[in-house]
């Protein structure tokens, strides 16, 4: 079993997230993703951020008809700003037999020189990456562990996605149904 670890703000979840893993279940070796939703990135604010438990309920709603696809609330029991070597070293111990790598959008990776131990990262992981537009020039495109998903470049971020809710657009298939639904129900972004 190899899990394939979408470690993420998600706030909102979106349908390039949903892509984004759906395509890497696909086409890779990967048999599952598991979204781990990281209360607080170290390069974002965190007042730009919603409550973790909010975005771990949109999360669910999100992929609860998708067996392939799981969601882990670890990083909210793990020291804060949530760095990703940390939560990997962690899992590893836990789950000595389980087969970890990870899946991100290409803009990580543009960024992924500045990321803590990021060299041991990718002495132990393989990274499984999904292109993105507007992405900076990085140094990681031949890396030996990067892999690069096939697949259609997809112009949809949450940023775009809390824009629209603050003016008023919609949001519909930008993100599923029930996504919306906690959306507006608890007036998020409003
Ligand atoms: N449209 C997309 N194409 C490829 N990768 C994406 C896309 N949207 C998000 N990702 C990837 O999903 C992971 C989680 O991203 P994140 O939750 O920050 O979404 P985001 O849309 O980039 O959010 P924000 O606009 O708030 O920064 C990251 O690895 C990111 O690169
Ligand atoms: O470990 C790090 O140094 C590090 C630096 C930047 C981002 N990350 C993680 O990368 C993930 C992607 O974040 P985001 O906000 O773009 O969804 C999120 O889980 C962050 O905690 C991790």
């Amino acid at each position: 079993m190899k899990v394939g670890l979408f470690f993420g703000s998600f706030n909102p979840i979106h349908v390039g997230h949903l892509i984004l893993a759906n395509v890497a279940v696909e086409s890779t070796d990967l048999n599952k993703v598991c979204f781990v939703v990281s209360p607080q990135n170290p390069f974002k604010k965190r007042s730009s951020l919603l409550h973790e438990f909010d975005r771990l309920d949109m999360v669910r709603a999100a992929i609860h008809d998708n067996p392939n696809f799981e969601v882990s609330d670890i990083e909210f029991h793990l020291p804060q700003p949530s760095y990703t070597i940390d939560t990997l070293t962690y899992l590893q111990e836990k789950y000595p037999k389980r087969r970890f790598a990870l899946l991100m959008g290409e803009d990580n990776l543009a960024h992924f020189h500045k990321w803590k131990n990021y060299e041991q990262i990718l002495e132990y992981y393989e990274l499984y990456v999904y292109p993105r537009p507007h992405t900076p020039e990085h140094g990681f495109r031949e890396h030996p562990k990067v892999h690069y998903i096939e697949a259609p470049l997809l112009d949809i971020s949450a940023t775009y996605i809390r824009q629209c809710i603050q003016e008023g657009r919609s949001i519909r298939y930008m993100v599923t149904e029930p996504v919306a639904e906690l959306i507006y129900s608890r007036k998020y972004y409003h």
